[in-house]
Parts: structure tokens; sequence; C-alpha cells
């Protein structure tokens, strides 16, 4: 059944020295054979184990199983003789502590996929078999060194190899114990397995069929021991399973993982979703105050309206500055410096003709808007007020912006609660005496208030400046008596549709025309707003690369705490892949509770935060969309991921031999 040609191993040492440890070894093993292998410490009998249980392939000669050379198997055949063929028995027993006995004993099932009735039912026989049938559910720690040692009896057994490699399998256990436990082994090779054990007890020994004695790496005894009998063997009618470790299973083991290690689990992903909290409350914040600044835009404008401005003229602004005029006053937007009368550049026919070309244009309305410091002004009996923005009424003053009175008709005007409060509170229905810079000459014409206007906004700012909103038709007509003509400083275009407003905006700017001030303001806004999201964007890279770290050190330690386990799985028949699948499980998961709680306590800041700026200003500054959720959810679980790729390729590449020596 396995036949040893010329066998020779050598380890390689440092300096390209290279340590003889087996040299040519020649022997066959039959089934059903109890072979003791004795020889002093360091003669080489667990590098031969280790051959024999395609832990090591790298050897010369010939080791065959079967007829087959084991030292010319691919690595995936080399997994599955180990999964299918051997079973390994270790003297300290090496079993997973975090998983109980049952699915100690079934690993192997699982690593092929098969299903949880399959491994039960087999559990079950075969540790009935071993005496162990009421222990399934323990833990390894809650068990006797002999019960250990059954338990790892029976995962040997499990997939009801030919072979069975057994490492000083009574080496830690009392001489009553020794005494079942060989009474197993000797059981197991009755029923026609060919069972190897090492061992330095001259008493278990002699309990075998057959002793191999070996010195210096050469095999110098060979003798016939007891007779050990043999009974009918029981082939275990059991799917082997030709399926690898699925993702699910692989999820499983690592949840069981991480559950020994719950509270250092817990406070990484605490400490990674941070950086997870902050991404979300980089984009909710985002969220709520952009859509704070389109309400508000939305509730001083008509939607139906572009405002229209001249571009600024560079020389013009210069020339204002100079003047000290071009100052906007405080709480006011920045003006164009040229919209004073007589000095900006109004808008020509062709212009306007431009204008109402735009698609969804229905109509094309003239204003003026004339911003001045003490120019101009309003005077009611022996109360003068100054008027800081004289402006021409369009679709944009509505009647949501009367706070008292009516719509002023031809004649009449609207002034700003700050003019009411100059004037008197019975100004509303009363003549009043409008002063007006025009072309550097002063014009003086009676109008009549016909109502207050509001802002109907939260920008506290415009409603407390003084404003007058007069029909562009009476300010033309007030150039005409002075035979001045008035040309439009602004320009209303009318949109035909609420959902064209945006594309007559951005056709107004790709022509070289400004918008209102109120966008320019809210544009200036939402660009102050872009830059603090770039700040907080680049703390939470920053946090979240410190949470890869994190990881990556958690997951190293884990790969180092859990190098004989590595050594076990994969001596049971864990390829690589199944090793790294059960590590990049791990980050996947710890990915996954840190974006949960990094959601959570992203939703904790917007109940604490959001009730605050309601309050204050009456708005939610925290708005979380679902879509932020699943992005912090997807971004942390590929961080983590990302951060589990080095140890995991890392637990992955673990030789088994040298983990399983690991103390
Ligand atoms: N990875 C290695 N690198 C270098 N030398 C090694 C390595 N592993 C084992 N050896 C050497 O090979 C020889 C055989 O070691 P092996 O572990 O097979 O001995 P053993 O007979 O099982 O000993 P013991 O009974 O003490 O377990 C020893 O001299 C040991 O020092």
């Amino acid at each position: 059944m396995l036949e040893l040609n010329q066998i020779s191993k050598s380890y390689k040492l440092a300096d390209n020295q290279v340590f003889p440890a087996l040299r040519d070894i020649n022997i066959s093993f039959k089934k059903g054979e109890l072979v003791s292998i004795i020889g002093e410490s360091g003669s080489g009998k667990s590098t031969l184990m280790n051959l024999i249980g395609g832990l090591d392939s790298d050897f010369t000669g010939k080791l065959l199983i079967e007829g087959r050379n084991i030292g010319e198997f691919s690595s995936k055949e080399l997994d599955a003789y180990r999964k299918n063929k051997v079973g390994f028995v270790f003297q300290s027993f090496n079993l997973i502590p975090h998983l109980s006995v049952l699915d100690n004993v079934t690993i192997a099932m699982t690593l092929s996929n098969i299903g949880k009735s399959a491994r039960v039912a087999r559990a079950e026989e075969i540790l009935t078999e071993v005496g162990l049938k009421d222990h399934m559910k323990k833990k390894p720690n809650q068990l006797s060194g002999g019960q250990k040692q059954r338990v790892a009896i029976a995962r040997a057994l499990i997939n009801d190899p030919d072979i069975i490699i057994a490492d000083e399998p009574t080496g830690s256990l009392d001489s009553e114990t020794t005494e079942q436990i060989l009474e197993l082994i000797t059981n197991i090779a009755r029923k026609g397995k060919l069972v190897i054990m090492v061992t330095h007890s001259e008493k278990v020994a002699n309990h075998s069929s057959r002793v191999v004695k070996i010195a210096d790496g050469r095999i110098v005894d060979d003798i016939k021991g007891m007779d050990i009998g043999s009974a009918a063997s029981e082939r275990a009618s059991i799917n082997k399973g030709k399926q690898n470790l699925s993702m699910l299973s692989a999820i499983k083991l690592a949840l069981n993982n991480m559950k020994e290690k719950m509270t250092r689990n817990v406070l990484i992903a605490i400490g990674a979703s941070i950086g997870i909290t902050s991404v979300i409350l980089m984009l909710a914040l985002g969220n709520g105050v952009k859509g704070y600044v389109t309400d508000q835009m939305n509730s001083m404008t008509n939607p139906l309206v572009v405002e229209v401005n001249m571009p600024i003229e560079e020389e013009a602004a210069m020339n204002q500055n100079e003047k000290g005029t071009a100052e906007a006053p405080p709480g006011m937007p920045p003006m164009d410096p040229s919209a004073m009368f007589g000095s900006y550049t109004p808008f020509e026919q062709k212009d306007m003709d431009k204008l109402s070309d735009i698609d969804h244009v229905v109509e094309v309305q003239k204003g003026l808007n004339i911003m001045a410091l003490g120019t101009n002004m309003i005077q009611y009996e022996d109360k003068t007020s100054q008027i800081l923005m004289v402006s021409t009424l369009s679709e944009n003053v509505t009647e949501s912006n009367i706070a008292k009175g009516a719509y002023p008709e031809k004649g009449e005007i609207l002034v700003s609660e700050a003019v009411e409060k100059d004037l008197g509170q019975d100004i509303i229905g009363k003549e009043v005496t409008v002063t007006l810079k025009l072309n550097e000459e002063t014009y003086q014409a009676p109008l009549t208030v016909s109502g207050i206007y509001t802002t109907g906004s939260n920008f506290e700012g415009t409603s407390n400046m003084q404003i007058m909103f007069a029909n562009y038709d009476d300010l033309v007509a007030i150039g005409d008596k002075h035979d001045f003509e008035i040309q439009p400083s602004t320009l209303y275009l009318i949109s035909d549709d609420v959902d064209h407003t945006d594309s007559i905006r951005q056709a107004v700017a790709d022509l070289g025309y400004r918008g209102s001030a109120q966008e320019m303001m809210a544009d200036m806004f939402l660009s102050m707003l872009d830059m603090l999201s770039y700040v907080l964007a680049a703390i939470a890279a920053i946090s979240l690369i410190v949470s890869a770290i994190m990881i990556l050190v958690v997951l190293y330690i884990s790969v180092v705490e859990r190098t004989k386990e590595i050594g076990v799985l994969k001596a049971i028949g864990a390829r690589s892949k199944d090793i790294r699948r059960i590590f990049v499980s791990e980050s996947f998961l710890i990915g996954l509770l840190s974006g949960l709680m990094g959601i959570l306590f992203a939703l904790l800041a917007m109940m604490i935060v959001n009730p605050i700026t309601t309050n204050l200003f009456s708005f939610n500054l925290v708005v979380i969309e679902p879509i932020y959720m699943i992005a912090g959810i997807v971004i942390s679980v590929l961080i983590s991921m990302a951060a589990g790729i080095i140890p995991a390729g890392m637990a992955a590449k673990l030789d088994p031999v040298e983990s399983l020596r690991r103390e």
C-alpha cells in the first residue's frame, strides 16, 4: 500500500549548508499493520511521518501510495491526499480550542463542503466508536487528556482514511489512559487501516505488529511485533466530497474565531467605525446644508424666473473701488459695483435677442437694480429713509413677499420693513417723495407705498436693509421726463416650465452673463461647503487608513496566535485557498461590524445634532440618505478586506510542518 524507495531528505541550513535528516530509506507498509517507529530524539522520526503524511513533499526518492509517487503530486492532489487518505493524531492533540467537539471532528468534512446533517450523522457514528457520543457539544478545554486524544482520533478517522499517522499519541497521557488509547488505535489497525505511530515508549511499541527503529536518518531495525489480529474491515459509506470549503462555511468558521476574541474584535470595530462615521456624516452634512440653501433660494425667488446681469467688467469694478462705493453693506452679498445709475453696463437689444433665443424662454422682462449709499432716498412728511437698493418689480417679487398691504400697481412702490421703520407704521397708502440720482443728476417723483416687502427667508441680512421696489415703467417715465433714457441693468427670463429653469440658467452662464446676487452667494456658500467637505473627507481618509492598519495588525496577531491551528487545518486537508478564505472572511466580518457601528454612530450624531439646528436655524443639518449608509458599509468592508489581504496571504503561505512544530 505504501512504499518508500530511496527516500532522502535534507534540511537547508544557513550558509548553504544542508542537514541530512533521512538517508536512503527503503521500506513498505501493508494495510492492517500497526507500526511503531522508534528511535533517539533527533533521529528523523517526525521528518519521516511528515513525508508519509503529505505535509512535506520536498524529498528525493519515490514515495509510492498505491503505486503513485507523492513527490510528483500537484498541490491540489496533495491537499486531497491529506484530506481523504491520511488522518493525523498528535501528541499535544492539537484540537481547535474555539470549536466544539463536534466541529473539531467534522472540520475536514466542512472543508469539503459537506452538509450539516451528513456531518452530524458521521460524527455521531465516529464519536460513538471512540466513546464520546455524549460530549459532542463540549469545547476541548472541558475534556480530560484521554478524551481530547479520542476527539483527535475521531477527527483523524472522520474521512475514513487508509493511513493513520500518530506522532506520540500517548506521550501526554497517564498509563491507564495510554492503555485505552492504544486499544483504540490497535482496533483501527485491526479493521484494515495502516497505522504508523511514533513512540518513545517501549511498552507502547510492544503493542504493535511491527517495530521500525531509526537512527541518524537510517532504518537500523525492522522487526515483527505481536499479532494484533484482524477484524472485518468496515469501510464507512461516506461522501468524501469533491468540493471545497464554501464561502458560507468560511464565514461561519471566521465568526467562531471572532467570538473567541470578542472584546478585541468589538474594540477594533469601534476604532474602525470612526472613519465610517465621518464618511457618512460628511455626506449627510453636505446634503443637509445643500438642501437648506436650495430651499432658501427657492423661497426667495420665483422658480420660473432666471435673473441675468451683465458680466462684471474688470475696469469698471476697479474704478468703482477707487470711488469707494463698491463695498457691499454688511449682510449683503457682493454686488456688481457697476450697477450704479449712470455707470453700469446696460443690456442692449442684441443681448436681449440672444437671451430670448434660449430654448424654453417665453418672455424677457427688463429690470433695474441700483445700489447706492446716501444718494437715493424716500421722504414722507419730515422723515427720511436712505435707500440702499432701488429695484424694479419682477416675477421674482411675488405675493409671498408682501408682508402687509398689496402688490404695487402703476405709480406705486413696495418698501422693506427697514424703510417702514424709518418712515412710520402708517406709511401704506401714503404718497411719498422718491429721490433718485440718475446720470449724476438728482430727480424727484411722487409715488405711493402700496405694501411692505419681506424676503420670506431666513437670510436676516436682507430684511434689515432699506429696499424699494418700483415698476420698471415708472422709473423709465421718471427718466423720460428728464430726457434720460433708462436701460435695463438686469433682465428676467421667464421659463415655460420649472424643469427648464436650470437649463436656461446654464445657457445664460454659457453666454457669459451673470446670475443673481443670491445665486452668486449661494454658489459661494456651496463652494465653501465643498471645501469643508474636503476637510472632512481628509479626516475620514486618515481615519480609514488608521483603521486599515489597525485591522491589519489585529489580523496579523491573529495569524501568529493561530499558527498551530493553521498547521492542523492544513494537515487535515485545508488548501492554502481555504485558509486565506477563512481570514478574508474574518476581515470581511470586522468590516461589516465596523460599518454597522459607523452607521449607528452617524445616526446617533444625527439624533443629537438635528434637534439643536432645528431649534436654532429651523433646519436639519445632518440628512442621512440610505445610499450613504450603504456606501459606509461598502467602504468599510472593502477597506477591511484590503487590510486583510496581507495577513490572510501570510496565513495561507504558512508551512504546515513548521506551523505544527510551533509551540
Ligand atoms: N526545519 C528544520 N531545519 C533544520 N533541521 C531540522 C528541521 N527539522 C528537523 N531538523 C533536524 O532533523 C533531525 C530529525 O528531526 P526530527 O524532528 O525528525 O526528529 P525526531 O526523531 O522526530 O525527534 P524527537 O523524537 O525528538 O521528536 C533533527 O536533527 C533535527 O534537528
